[in-house]
């Protein structure tokens, strides 16, 4: 059935306001309610700071340079949460009675801009208005971090174009991804034309996967399960699609997922261009961001000169004795920024123009840059991390023909706030002592819902909502004979495989022959063959013993802002189990490094990390949803949930076991009551199931288990 292209986007505009609604809510009650102080504490504050540089950066921002003002103490910033990409208010600092009035008018009073650098003594901020008057001078200025209403604007203005289109001005390609046509049908031919790939060591259903996205004229899936080589696949599809003279737009939901394949594409000497300020770039792929060749290629000294001259102005700028020559000097800068654009500009289309692939985040194909480009594919890598609003920037951006979307929809799907703060209040409700899924990510509720809907059993109605990405609304769409899915993987163990591959994928998984047996004590360094280094899988199984879950007010003062809203779960008795455990991995050789603890409740991480991370540095503790897409040789979870009403909250949400059960290589060791879990769903049902039968059973010896108060 095809979807209305206009209701749709109607519908996912009024999401994302509900979804912009909840994003601030969170940020506002915070900066209202409490003292600078205690944001200071918090991490979403910086106090005491002082100018101590402005200059000139890409696109003719002023960037200012903050540090401690030299009265207040050590050099050091303190400890804070801002992140690069951050949008910040700076202003002066309230002093004494008047700071709650103050405070509130902040954000009209002081200026905008992003954190563009973070060192241990300085913060950088490009200003968002070319004319806004930084700061300067006597008083001290403070910072905060606010709202980030950026992403939202992008993504609504996408999703109103969207729905402002003429039926006339749909192309091909959009009324194929909303079933107003069927995607052409493949000629045999195509399929199997003669092909000499660049790397021959890709596998037959990497091959396959690319033979279908080359020779599919609209859309393409590549459904990539953990560690089957999706990135690896791309690089040769763009490789492939490069010999056929195509022009390639590739882009991911996050900095790291893009710049992961500019690292891999740059040892194949390919025209590309990286998108994207370059202070959240990766070190390695600055070499191809617009920025930095804007000021390496030949073309770059005619833009150099003027940046110095307008350094040069703003510098003056300090020393300036009144408003009349301060704004004598904006005005000078004014007319400069102009010409200095102007130029850049002209550079930076010249080098767009001669890249065949250019790359960037799937927000930062919004911006100006690609207004007059044309690309023949685009191509989304870790498409079901990304919101289906986010995947029409680049594809409404740049007039695509095709669309090339890789992923899993099996694993989680990107974090939605405004789910998340309608199931708290939900649970709230509905439960004193089980208010803590709130704590991570995903709401299993609706979770399910799409579940269903990608099986086809669900109206379409509920097809259209923030948590179905483009990835799953394509496949219930068109159905599985748009994508291919990869097979053999490179990560686990057969043993740890086999549960996630029968249950999820099909049983399609294949091991591949140089992880298929691969265990601890087999690691390229001294690992005594133990007990539980020659096991992949140890299942612990508590049930029947006094081990039950508590709720805990997480109180911890720790800054994600999810803190603020959480109580929590913790099972101390499964925390001693894996102290114990860890202990004995440690003592058989294995590296601290080569280990993780994952767990979905907070309150559990919280209580482990007090107790193992100083006693074992490299270890790495973390949620399971902040896991995703990572990898270690030894992998030990800790499920928590264990009561005799049988509650497994979200450890409901498969796709989630299946991010924490398919992240080890060599070991996976499970701490759970089967009891409970085992009576969650039929998912949780079957691997408990499955543990019980393959994996190594232990049961906890109250007398080997030390417990931390
Ligand atoms: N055909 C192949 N032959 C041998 N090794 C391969 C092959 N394809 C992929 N690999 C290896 O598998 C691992 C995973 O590859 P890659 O990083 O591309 O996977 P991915 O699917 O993008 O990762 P994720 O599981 O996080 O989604 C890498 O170490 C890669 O070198």
């Amino acid at each position: 059935m095809p979807t209305d292209i206009s209701t749709f986007a109607a519908k996912q505009l009024s999401l994302l306001d509900s979804e912009l609604q909840a994003e601030l809510e969170e940020t506002q009650l915070l900066t209202s309610t409490h003292a600078p102080t205690v944001l200071q504490r918090a991490g979403l504050a910086l106090l005491n700071l002082t100018v101590s540089s402005q200059r000139t950066g890409f696109g003719g921002k002023t960037l200012l340079e903050l540090s401690l003002d030299s009265a207040v103490g050590s050099g050091e910033l303190p400890e804070h949460g801002l992140r690069i990409g951050d949008i910040v208010a700076v202003a002066e600092q309230p002093r004494g009675a008047e700071r709650k009035k103050d405070r509130e008018g902040m954000e009209k009073r002081g200026v905008e801009g992003v954190v563009t650098k973070l060192q241990k003594e300085a913060v950088t901020v490009a200003l968002d208005k070319d004319d806004a008057e930084a700061p300067s001078g006597g008083n001290k200025l403070w910072l905060v971090k606010l709202a980030n209403d950026v992403t939202h604007k992008r993504l609504s203005q996408t999703m109103t174009r969207l729905q402002k289109m003429q039926p006339a001005e749909h192309s091909v390609l959009t009324q194929v991804l909303f079933g107003h046509s069927s995607p052409t049908p493949i000629a045999k031919d195509d399929l199997n034309a003669k092909i000499t790939w660049h790397d021959p060591s890709l596998n037959e259903s990497q091959q396959g996967a690319i033979r279908f996205a080359l020779a599919s004229r609209e859309v393409a899936l590549i459904h990539g399960p953990p560690g089957t080589g999706k990135t690896h696949t791309l690089i040769e599809l763009i490789l492939q699609s490069l010999d056929r003279g195509q022009r390639l737009l590739v882009c991911g939901p996050s900095n790291i997922s893009v710049d992961n394949i500019v690292e891999r594409l740059s040892s194949h000497k390919v025209s590309m261009v990286r998108l994207g300020h370059p202070a959240r770039l990766l070190p390695g792929v600055l070499n191809h961001s617009l920025d930095v060749l804007t000021k390496t290629s030949d073309a770059a000294t005619i833009v150099s000169d003027i940046r110095s001259e307008m350094d040069a102005k703003q510098s003056s700028i300090r020393k300036t004795r009144n408003g009349r020559e301060r704004r004598a000097i904006y005005g000078e800068l004014k007319d400069l920024r102009k010409e200095y654009r102007q130029r850049e500009s002209r550079v930076v289309s010249d080098l767009l123009r001669g890249s065949k692939v250019v790359l960037s985040t799937l927000h930062g194909a919004g911006g100006f840059h690609l207004k007059d480009e044309k690309f023949d594919v685009v191509i989304v890598d870790e498409a079901s991390q990304a919101l289906e609003s986010q995947c029409w920037i680049p594809v409404l951006a740049c007039g695509a023909l095709k669309l090339v979307l890789a992923g899993d929809h099996l694993q989680l799907p990107p974090t939605i706030k405004s789910l998340n703060s309608k199931q708290a209040k939900a649970s709230k409700k509905a439960a004193k002592a089980n208010v803590d899924e709130v704590a991570t990510n995903v709401a299993s509720i609706s979770v399910d819902d799409s579940e269903k809907s990608r099986d086809g059993k669900k109206g379409k109605e509920e097809d259209n909502t923030l948590e179905t990405t483009l990835f799953d609304r394509l496949i219930v769409l068109h159905g599985d004979g748009i994508k291919r899915m990869l097979t053999t993987q490179y990560r686990m163990h057969e043993s740890i495989m086999s549960y996630p591959s029968k249950a999820l994928y099909g049983s399609k998984l294949i091991a591949a022959e140089s992880v298929k047996a691969r265990l601890l004590k087999d690691l390229p360094y001294p690992v005594e063959d133990t007990d539980d280094t020659r096991e992949p899988l140890v299942f612990w199984d508590t049930q029947g013993g006094d081990f039950g879950e508590k709720t805990e007010d997480d109180d911890s003062g720790a800054r994600g802002k999810s803190s603020l809203l959480a109580e929590s779960k913790v099972n101390e008795h499964e925390a001693a189990i894996v102290r114990l455990h860890v202990g004995r991995l440690i003592e058989a050789g294995v590296k601290a490094e080569d280990i993780a603890i994952v767990t979905p409740y907070n309150g559990q991480l919280a209580l482990l990390s007090q107790t193992l991370k100083d006693r074992f540095p490299g270890l790495e503790l973390g949620s399971i949803d902040g896991f995703q897409g990572r990898e270690k040789e030894a992998v030990i979870v800790s499920l928590v949930r264990s009561n005799p009403e049988h509650e497994v909250g979200f450890l409901g949400e498969k796709r989630r076991l299946n991010v924490a059960m398919t992240r080890p290589k060599r070991h996976l060791c499970v701490v759970g009551d089967s009891e409970t879990v085992g009576r969650g769903s039929k998912f949780l049902k079957g691997w408990m199931e499955y543990l019980e039968e393959n994996a190594d059973l232990r049961y906890p010896d109250p007398s080997e288990l030390q417990e931390d108060g």
